[in-house]
């Protein structure tokens, strides 16, 4: 099964209500490949949610950016999975490495975030990344392969869930990974997948890269056989994410 390019946008902690309407409108008037070519989905914060949903054009799909690791009730500031699908949001992302880094989410949480957001039916951009230090002491694997299997250990539809690639080195750093790099991790996580899940989600499971993506070393990265879309953050604010969704129609090398 071919596996359709994922361009995500995550805007983080940004926006006031005009800037997010300029956004869409942006994105409402863009010419971009079809809903065949590319899946689309922006990460406006909560509050910014329905507004996002009622304006933005209909092939573009809307994820919360993170949600409560089981059925709501007395969690103070917590948004549960239920109230997102309450509400029609069909995406969530979880474990993203600013919640594991500032908010302390553990793989194990994050594996837990992920089986209960997917058991109230919705779809996840589950994120994983190592940090500089651990890509120079030479365990990236090692601990994507971790993050990874805390979630594949509660995992039951695979049908719904993305994997998102963000070495936390290249987050809001500027410093993108080399297309090569990011192929090699992709290609040991797709091979992780084949011997500890299974050949057919190995091969049906997208695996997106995220990190310092912008409108011009999209393509490149595009072009990598396992790198199956982005998951975009400052630029997802800019007019330029136009041109990292177009990037979905990249020739594979
Ligand atoms: O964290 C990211 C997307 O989730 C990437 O952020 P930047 O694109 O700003 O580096």
């Amino acid at each position: 099964m071919a596996r359709k390019f994922f361009v995500g946008g995550n805007w983080k902690c940004n926006g006031t209500t005009e800037e997010v309407k300029k956004i869409v409108t942006t994105l409402n008037e863009a010419e971009v490949p079809s809903e065949d070519a590319v899946e689309v989905v922006v990460s406006p914060p909560f509050v910014f949610l329905t507004l996002v949903k009622s304006l933005l054009r209909s092939d573009f799909h809307v994820a919360a950016q993170n949600c409560w690791v089981r059925k709501g009730g007395a969690f103070t500031g917590e948004i549960s999975a239920g109230m997102l699908v309450n509400l029609g949001i069909p995406w969530v992302i979880i474990g993203h490495s600013e919640r594991r880094a500032l908010l302390n989410e553990s793989n194990e949480f994050v594996g837990d975030k992920v089986m209960y957001a997917l058991s109230q039916g919705l779809k996840v951009i589950a994120c994983i990344g190592e940090t500089l230090e651990q890509r120079e002491s030479g365990s990236t694997m090692a601990v994507v392969a971790a993050q990874t299997k805390a979630i594949a250990d509660k995992v039951t539809s695979w049908g719904n869930v993305v994997l998102a690639y963000e070495p936390v080195w290249a987050i809001g750093t500027g410093k993108v990974a080399t297309p090569a790099q990011a192929q090699e991790v992709h290609c040991e996580l797709r091979k992780w997948l084949h011997e500890n899940v299974g050949a057919e989600i190995a091969t049906s499971t997208r695996i997106i890269y995220g990190g310092s993506v912008n409108g011009a070393n999209c393509k490149e990265l595009a072009a990598q056989p396992d790198v199956d879309g982005f998951l975009v953050g400052g630029a997802s604010l800019k007019p330029e994410f136009v041109d990292i969704i177009k990037s979905a129609t990249v020739k594979k090398n």
